[in-house]
C-alpha cells in the first residue's frame, strides 16, 4: 500500500487588544504580534511549543492549542487525525495582548483546517467566543481590524471596522504577568444605573468614533467605569497613565484587556517621544521595568498558509 503524506499548514493569529477602555467584552482591536502553529499530518500526535516564552506550557495533549484543536473536531463531531503541531508564539503571556485568545483561534482554525474545514467562520467565531466567554479578544484575532461584537444565547454578531488612517497605538508591556481570571476576579457583580449608562453611552460613542474616523472623540469616548478603576491597584501606574497619556501626545489611553499592559492611540504621523519619556517616566517612578512598542493596527486577521 502506497503511504500517502498530507501537506503540511501553518496558521497564523495575531495579539490584540481588548475593551479599548468602555468597551467591556465587546470591543477589540488587532496588534502585529503572532502565534503561529505548523501542522504536520503523521502516524502520531505530538505537541512542540517552541521559543521561551512557551517553556511553561504543556508539550503534549493537555496544550491550550491542541485543546483548541480538539474543541473544533469536538463541535464538528470528527476524530482529529494524528499530526506534529508546532507552537511558536511572539505574544507575550498572561499581559492583556490576548495571547490566549490567539492560542484559541490558532487551535480552533488549525483543527477545523486539519479536518478539511468542516466548521464555518461564523461557526469558529462562536465557538472561540463561547469557550473565551467574550468576543472582544477571539474577534479581532480571527479577523483583524478593529471589531465591535457581542455575545449571547443566540450566537456571536460583529461589525468589523478598517481602522482609521493614521490611527497608530504605542502600547507599554510591562515586564510582569497578570492572568485574566484573576483581573476580572477583581471586579463587582453589579453596576448601578449611572454606571451602566455611562459604560454604553462611551462605548457607543467610542465605537462610532472609530467607524467614522473622529479621532478627535477619543480621549473623552474612552473613558470607562466598569473596568479600569477596580484593575488599577493591580496595575501600578495604570491611574497615572490614564490621566497623563492625552497631555504626553497620545489620542486616548486604556488598559489593554485585562492588562497589566496600557495602549495608547496616537497620530501615527507624529513623534512618539513625547509620550515614551512620559510611559518610562511613569514605569519607573512605580520601580517597574517594561518595553514600548509603536505599532499599526493589524488589519489581515488569522491566515493559513499550506506547505509549512
Ligand atoms: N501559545 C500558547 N500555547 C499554550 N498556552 C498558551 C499560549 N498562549 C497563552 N497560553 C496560555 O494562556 C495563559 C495566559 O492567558 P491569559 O491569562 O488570558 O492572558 P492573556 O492576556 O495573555 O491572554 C498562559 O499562561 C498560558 O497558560
Ligand atoms: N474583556 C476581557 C479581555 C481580556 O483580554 P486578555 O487579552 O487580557 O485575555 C477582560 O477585560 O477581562
Amino acid at each position: 500500500m502506497r503511504e500517502v503524506t498530507l501537506p503540511s499548514f501553518t496558521v497564523r493569529t495575531p495579539a490584540s487588544s481588548a475593551n479599548l477602555g468602555p468597551g467591556f467584552d465587546s470591543l477589540g482591536l488587532s496588534l502585529p504580534l503572532f502565534t503561529s502553529v505548523t501542522v504536520t499530518p503523521q502516524t502520531v500526535t505530538e505537541v512542540v511549543p517552541l521559543g521561551p516564552e512557551l517553556a511553561g506550557t504543556p508539550a503534549d495533549e493537555r496544550n491550550y492549542v491542541y485543546r483548541a484543536m480538539l474543541l473544533a473536531a469536538g463541535r464538528a463531531g470528527r476524530e482529529l487525525p494524528p499530526a506534529r503541531v508546532e507552537i511558536r508564539t511572539e505574544i507575550p503571556l498572561a499581559r492583556g495582548l490576548g495571547s490566549s485568545a490567539a492560542a484559541l483561534v490558532a487551535g480552533l482554525v488549525a483543527g477545523n483546517e486539519l479536518l478539511g474545514r468542516p466548521l464555518s467562520d461564523a461557526e469558529v467565531l462562536d465557538l472561540a467566543a463561547r469557550e473565551e466567554g467574550h468576543p472582544d479578544n477571539v474577534a479581532p484575532a480571527l479577523l483583524g481590524g478593529i471589531v465591535v461584537a457581542t455575545l449571547d444565547k443566540r450566537g456571536t454578531h460583529h461589525v468589523r471596522l478598517e481602522p482609521p488612517p493614521h490611527l497608530g497605538v504605542t502600547v507599554l508591556i510591562p515586564d510582569f504577568e497578570l492572568s485574566t481570571h484573576g483581573a476580572r476576579a477583581v471586579l463587582p457583580g453589579e453596576y448601578s444605573r449611572a454606571d451602566a449608562v455611562h459604560a454604553l453611552s462611551h462605548a457607543a460613542l467610542l465605537a462610532a468614533a472609530l467607524a467614522q474616523g473622529r479621532l478627535d472623540l477619543l480621549p473623552h469616548a474612552m473613558q470607562d467605569r466598569l473596568h479600569q478603576s477596580w484593575r488599577a491597584p493591580l496595575v501600578p501606574g495604570l491611574s497615572d497613565i490614564l490621566e497623563g497619556a492625552t497631555g504626553h501626545g497620545a489620542l486616548g489611553a486604556a488598559l489593554s484587556g485585562a492588562g497589566p499592559t496600557v495602549l495608547c492611540f496616537h497620530d501615527a504621523r507624529e513623534e512618539t517621544a513625547k509620550l515614551h519619556a512620559f510611559l518610562r517616566e511613569v514605569m519607573e517612578g512605580h520601580g517597574l521595568t517594561g518595553r514600548m512598542l509603536d505599532l499599526p493596527i493589524e488589519t489581515g486577521g488569522t491566515v493559513v498558509r499550506r506547505g509549512g
